[in-house]
């Protein structure tokens, strides 16, 4: 079995990392800075995203592993309308309820877990040690960084990014496109397009 991540990044490495752990017998990076970026780790870089899409039958296969939310949902757009058969990768370690979903494209970290009853949908990352509790729902192309904690309920939108350790209360709604600082607490629901930070989370202004 054959996997193609596109993506030649860190947040790619741990992606290569779990596959290998959980079955994936070969892992081919593909990365538009090939062939300046030849390696990623111990894993060859084997060539560009147009490359991908001319290989495709090569592989059994195929994850895009790029942090930022909006290009990852666009990359993954792009390989799903050419045909690619888009799979989640799930570290051996993670806990998955088998009453709970998680959608194409996704991965799914060490010892994280997705409790009985949630869902997270597509093109999402959990990554390491990443709690999602029953009941919680997890939209497109979000992000929930190491140790971030969804209590019971939680409803989290599409192309959201909740920082490294950020909690959030049981049955608290964030809407699309929201950030969640670092280590924030998050008590109350979430406006779309909001960055929250602190403990307790209050909207803070960034400047782009
Ligand atoms: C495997 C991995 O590595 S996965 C990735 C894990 N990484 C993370 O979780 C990081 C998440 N990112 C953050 O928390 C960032 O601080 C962001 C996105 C919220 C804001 O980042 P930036 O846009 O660069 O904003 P900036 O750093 O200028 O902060 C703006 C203000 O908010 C404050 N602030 C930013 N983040 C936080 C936070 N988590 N808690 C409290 N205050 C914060 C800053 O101190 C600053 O305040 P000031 O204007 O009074 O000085």
């Amino acid at each position: 079995m054959r996997l193609a991540i596109l993506g030649a990044s860190g947040h790619g490495k741990v992606v290569a990392d779990a596959a290998c752990l959980s079955g994936w017998d070969e892992v081919a990076f593909f990365d538009d800075a090939w062939p300046a970026v030849a390696k990623n780790g111990p894993w060859e870089v084997v060539g560009r995203s147009a490359d991908l899409l001319a290989q495709a039958t090569g592989f059994d296969g195929v994850v895009v592993a790029i942090g930022n939310n909006r290009i990852r949902m666009a990359r993954q757009q792009e390989l799903v309308d050419a045909g690619l058969n888009m799979v989640s990768v799930v570290h051996p370690s993670a806990v998955i309820s088998r009453h709970a979903v998680v959608g194409a494209g996704s991965v799914v970290f060490a010892n994280s877990v997705v409790n009985a009853c949630a869902s997270v949908g597509a093109g999402c990352i959990v990554n390491t040690g990443a709690i999602v509790e029953h009941d919680c729902v997890v939209g497109d192309f979000s992000h929930l960084s190491p140790n971030v904690v969804l209590a019971g309920g939680v409803s989290v939108g599409q192309q959201v990014w909740v920082g490294a350790g950020a909690s959030v209360k049981q049955l608290v709604i964030i809407g699309d496109e929201v950030t969640v600082g670092i280590g924030s607490v998050v008590l109350r629901d979430v406006p779309a397009g909001k960055t929250v930070v602190g403990v307790p989370a209050r909207p803070v202004n960034i400047q782009d």
